[in-house]
């Protein structure tokens, strides 16, 4: 990088300290890029479609929770983004306060909702008291008790964050490995405008948006059989409701491949033809580097052995020679 080509920007949801930072410094590192923070997901991605940004990282999944719904729903409508990198990060909670607070003080602990879901049979079990104060990130509900001044209420007693937070909030920690699973694990994605897409690596996930052809029996069945017919393996699939009224929903899927390899793209040339609606959301590598599994017959060679098969059948060229 010279010193005239500006950094490139990185929209996360902030502040410094939050799980989407530590996902972005897996990413690039803050000397190469300049880190933007966003009070919530739906911002940063928005600062990608009004380029403000160049990229956003959000979290997408969690091991625990499930789909991350604002991100989602983000992604399946609107100016179109794409999905180039999956980012993996361990999530680990401590309970901390300011210098002073005991465990047994504690009712009111802040922190994001998705930080909540993961730790409530613990706070059932250790601190039945204890209700949630919503905050926009974990390291927001610290940064807010760390600048609340002392004799002061910040509205809630502890914050519920990372270890790396609470100390660069200069919290005392009241409880760490803070957890109803401790090895849940938070999945990430680099989200940018739609553009060539990365190389395929031989370990690559697709993601899609399909809308089912028609509500009647048989339509997931429908939809299903453009994966399965190909030997595309689906690693995730949720429905969304669409919103408008009950009943019509929108499927998020990640499929196992690369649009560049045939199978997979002869499943996106299958849903097309079925579905009134596909999105693409960008095809990219695996965070696990698991390799791809190609079952056989499925392979690039097999759909180009076949399609030269029936070249020759129309030319009718099939017997000559
Ligand atoms: O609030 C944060 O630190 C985030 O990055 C969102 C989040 C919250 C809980 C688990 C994973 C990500």
């Amino acid at each position: 990088m010279t010193a005239s080509s500006p950094l490139p920007r990185y929209a996360y949801l902030g502040p410094a300290g939050t799980f989407t930072e530590a996902a972005l410094r897996q990413v690039v590192s803050p000397d190469m890029a300049e880190y933007v923070p966003m009070v919530d997901v739906v911002s940063a991605l928005e600062a990608v479609r009004s380029a403000r940004v160049d990229f956003a990282v959000v979290p997408i999944e969690n091991s625990v929770e499930g789909g991350v719904t604002a991100t989602l729903d983000t992604l399946a409508t609107g100016r179109p983004l794409v999905l180039v990198r999956e980012v993996l990060v361990p999530v680990e909670f401590v309970l901390a306060a300011r210098a002073g607070t005991v465990l047994a003080d504690v009712t009111r602990v802040a922190t994001h909702p998705h930080a909540w879901a993961q730790c409530r049979r613990w706070f059932n079990a250790a601190l039945p008291a204890a209700v949630h104060v919503p905050a926009t990130s974990t390291a927001a509900a610290g940064a807010l008790l760390a600048d609340t001044a002392p004799g002061h209420d910040p509205g809630f007693d502890a914050a519920l964050l990372s270890p790396l937070s609470a100390h660069l909030y200069g919290l005392e920690v009241l409880a760490e490995h803070v957890a109803d699973n401790e090895a849940a694990v938070t999945r990430f994605v680099v989200v940018g405008v739609p553009g060539a897409l990365p190389p395929r690596t031989g370990s690559d996930k697709t993601s899609l948006v399909v809308h089912l052809p028609s509500n009647e029996a048989g339509a997931l069945l429908a939809m299903l059989e453009q994966f399965a017919a190909r030997g595309v393996n689906l690693s995730r699939i949720e429905s969304r409701p669409l919103g408008d009224r009950l009943g019509r929903y929108s499927f998020s899927i990640d499929a196992d491949g690369h649009l560049a390899e045939e199978r997979v793209a002869e499943a996106l040339i299958g849903l097309h033809r079925v579905c009134p609606h596909v999105r693409f959301l960008g095809s990219y590598p695996r965070a696990d580097g698991a390799p791809t599994d190609v079952r056989p017959g499925t392979a690039d060679a097999d759909f180009d052995g076949a399609r030269s098969w029936v070249a020759s059948l129309r030319a009718g060229t099939w017997l000559a020679g």
